[in-house]
């Protein structure tokens, strides 16, 4: 059978977009989607390729993002997918801003944005949560580590050099009695005032061209270091463009980027 599809990114971290306003389409409206069926989408050679999915479906009079990692295991949130089923849901439904999505992290607003090209779009995050110390490491080289949750698990480590942290090519070392279902690992450098650059491991998805709420918790994680007050604004630069996030005085986190849809077809996958 064959089903409509988009594909789009937000800094170069990809996702199919699998429109499915009533949950019937895949046969699984209230379960997740098949693991399988996630992979065959993601895989870059023999599938549409992405570093997760987004499946839209109609809940309670508004959308629901059902997301998905390569790797087919559930994410509570993304921050770069959120703005693409925002431009999706404005360009192909006809939603209009500001939007609320339902995510299994809350509802979460979506608007335009003055940033960039006049097209970027900010989500309000909503709070984090700062977990404490914690320590990751690659190979034999260990940094210490912020735990922070944006809804789903991060752990940021200052290093000294991007490189540092290596090829990637397998999830970071972290603490499995603080992380039991896994973490998303940000290494970070600093660029200048309220400016950082990072890499990210993901969880779920390996190494990506960029993590929102892995920003959000970089940018959190950067304010406590400086002792910025709420309300700074930093600029996160990851390896697909550069991120906006701000963490404000009322302890919400506003991510601000690009939102891009590239393509649309129908696939039997
Ligand atoms: N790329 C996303 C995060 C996706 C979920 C993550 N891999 C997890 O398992 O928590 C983002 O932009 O936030």
């Amino acid at each position: 059978m064959s089903y409509p599809f988009l594909k789009g990114h937000g800094t170069e971290n990809d996702f199919v977009v699998l429109p499915d306003p009533d949950g019937s389409l895949h046969g699984y409206v209230d379960g997740e989607m098949p693991a399988e069926r996630v992979r065959a989408l993601c895989d870059r050679r023999a599938g549409l390729g992405g570093d997760g999915v987004l499946r839209a479906v109609r809940r309670d009079g508004g959308w629901f993002m059902d997301y998905c990692n390569a790797d087919g295991s559930v994410s509570e949130m993304c921050g770069n997918g959120i703005r693409v089923f925002a431009r999706y849901l404005h360009d192909h439904q006809g939603e209009t801003f500001p939007m609320r999505i339902q995510t299994r992290d809350g509802v979460k607003v979506l608007d335009r944005s003055a940033h960039g090209d006049g097209r970027d779009l900010t989500a309000d995050m909503g709070a984090p949560e700062v977990l404490g110390d914690t320590k990751v490491s690659v190979g034999d080289r260990t940094w210490p580590a912020q735990h922070v949750s944006m809804g789903n698990p991060h752990a940021v480590a200052f290093v000294d050099d991007l490189a540092d942290a290596g090829h990637l090519l397998e999830p970071p070392g972290h603490d499995a009695s603080v992380y039991p279902d896994g973490v998303n690992v940000e290494f970070v450098v600093r660029r200048g005032e309220h400016h950082v650059a990072m890499r990210v491991h993901e969880r779920g998805s390996g190494e990506t061209r960029s993590c929102g709420t892995g920003a959000c918790a970089v940018a959190v994680a950067a304010s406590l270091a400086d002792g910025a007050p709420r309300g700074t604004s930093y600029r996160v630069d990851v390896p697909g463009g550069t991120l906006h996030a701000e963490w404000t005085e009322d302890d919400r986190v506003l991510l601000t980027g690009p939102a891009v849809l590239v393509a649309e077809g129908t696939t039997d996958l």
